[in-house]
């Protein structure tokens, strides 16, 4: 399968209230990734909500990533995205096998991206590219060491950090595969923007090289 689209990433506060709703209408609109990000200890939640996740996603062919936890991707049979606090890939990769799609942080560093390869990554995700309200202290990347990085790498390439619509093409021109994106999607005022914004971000990857 290649990871190329919209990267879909959830944040509990912005959809509290709409979760299940704004989700499923970003599946409709289409998703190639969808990422569970909840930065609680709330682990009977997070169980719950990823389950149902899981569920609308095999409904809609898409794949599942669990942020941070490789036990709870490995207990739903599904994907994790680690960052470099998050635990090394190399044990991710033998607890969920080599299928599971596996993406790593870089930050903007293409040493972290290369040895993240080797360690049995699928995806490197390199950002932040703009100001981000969901993390705004995250080390900025540019546009510059994304294009060195897609001459480097033969891993699809996630960015991440404020891309909106507005923003995303020159991201795209300089080899992004995946736009990671929360407010710029589910910032949405209602279910048909949130449907028509991952239309048009995948609209983006589709008419580009
Ligand atoms: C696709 C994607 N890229 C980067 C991150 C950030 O991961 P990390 O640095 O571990 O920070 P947190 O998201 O855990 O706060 C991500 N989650 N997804
Ligand atoms: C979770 C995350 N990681 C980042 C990084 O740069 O590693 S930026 C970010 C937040 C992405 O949310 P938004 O699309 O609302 O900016
Ligand atoms: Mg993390």
């Amino acid at each position: 399968m290649k990871l190329r689209g919209l990267y879909a990433i959830t944040d509990s506060q912005l959809l509290a209230g709409k979760f299940l709703a704004y989700v499923e209408a970003a599946l409709d609109g289409g998703v190639t990734l969808l990422q569970y990000r909840d930065k609680s200890n709330d682990e009977a939640r997070r169980l719950r909500e990823a389950e149902k996740l899981r569920e609308l996603c095999s409904r809609y062919s898409t794949q599942l990533i669990i942020n941070d936890d490789a036990e709870l991707a490995a207990r739903l049979g599904v994907g994790v995205h680690l960052g470099q606090t998050d635990g090394p890939l190399t044990p991710a990769r033998a607890l969920l096998g080599s299928k599971a799609i596996i993406g790593a942080t870089c930050h903007s560093q293409i040493e972290l991206a290369e040895q993240a390869a080797k360690e049995g990554a699928s995806y490197v995700a390199f950002g932040r590219f703009f100001n981000s309200s969901t993390k705004p202290g995250a080390p900025a990347a540019t546009v510059e060491m994304l294009a060195q990085a897609r001459a480097r790498l033969n891993l699809p390439i996630c960015v991440i950090g404020g891309v909106t619509l507005e923003n995303a093409e020159p991201l795209v021109a300089h080899g992004a595969d995946l736009l990671a994106v929360v407010h710029g999607l589910f910032g949405a005022d209602s279910t048909q923007e949130v449907t028509r914004r991952a239309r048009a971000f995948n609209d983006l990857l589709k008419y580009s090289v």
